[in-house]
């Protein structure tokens, strides 16, 4: 809610950079298939306790998840299958990167199980009201952009722990906030 509040900041960034990449070719799957590559190589660095480290391939990966979109857009390629494709493998990289905090024994995994339901249950509620007709629901105080950038830079002080525990806690009050909404918009 409150981050996706600056996309329209950062989109003349976004398509400064993403201009010359248009020139290469690529294509916005490909950028989708980069970013989870980048983020996955985050989750084993988490896994290898390298949190500092970690935490900037993580931003950078990040970074390339909001470039495919701007990519798609810019270029005229936004595809119904390459939303999907984005959405599945932000999927994906959420889990892998609190997976390989959990492996890596950084937090305690019961802790990281509890913000990996969270986080799921976030994306999944969205995508079943959306489904079910309520609209767009982006909202609750702890939306991906949120709970990325919590781990980020709490990874880049050595601490992903905590940050895990925030997500946890955060996540699963998003998850009453988007029943609620869900609630208001479906019933
Ligand atoms: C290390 C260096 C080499 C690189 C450094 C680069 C930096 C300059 C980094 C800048 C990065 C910044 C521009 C982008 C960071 C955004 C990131 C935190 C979040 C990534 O989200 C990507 C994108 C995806 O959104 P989308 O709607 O497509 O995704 C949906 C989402 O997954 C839903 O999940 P949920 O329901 O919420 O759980 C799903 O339901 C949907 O299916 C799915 O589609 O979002 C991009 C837009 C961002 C929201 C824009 C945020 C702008 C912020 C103001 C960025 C602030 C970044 C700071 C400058 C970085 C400083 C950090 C430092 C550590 C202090
Ligand atoms: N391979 C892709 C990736 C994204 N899109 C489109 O962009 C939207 C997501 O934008 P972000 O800025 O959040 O990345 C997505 O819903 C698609 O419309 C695409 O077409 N192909
Ligand atoms: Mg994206
Ligand atoms: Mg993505």
């Amino acid at each position: 809610m409150a981050l996706n509040r600056y996309r329209p900041a950062v989109k003349g960034y976004l398509e400064a950079i993403v201009r010359p990449l248009a020139k290469t070719g690529l294509s916005p799957n490909h950028l989708t298939v980069i970013g989870l590559m980048i983020s996955l190589a985050g989750a084993y660095l988490f896994y290898r306790g390298e949190q500092f480290t970690a935490a900037l391939v993580l931003l950078f990966g990040s970074l390339v998840d909001a470039l495919d979109g701007t990519l798609a857009r810019l270029t005229g390629k936004t595809s119904r299958f390459g939303a999907f494709l984005d959405s599945t493998f932000d999927r994906i990289s959420d889990g892998a990167v609190l997976f390989g905090i959990a492996l890596g024994n950084l937090v305690d995994w019961k802790v990281a199980f509890i913000a990996f339901m969270g986080s799921y249950l976030v994306s999944y509620e969205r995508c079943r009201a959306e489904l079910a007709g309520s609209g767009t629901l982006a909202v609750g105080i702890s939306e991906r952009a949120e709970r990325l950038l919590i781990l980020i830079i709490t990874a880049l002080v050595r601490h992903v722990d905590y940050g895990v525990y925030i997500v946890a806690v955060l996540a699963w009050i998003t998850v009453f906030q988007r029943m609620w909404a869900a609630y208001q918009r479906l019933r």
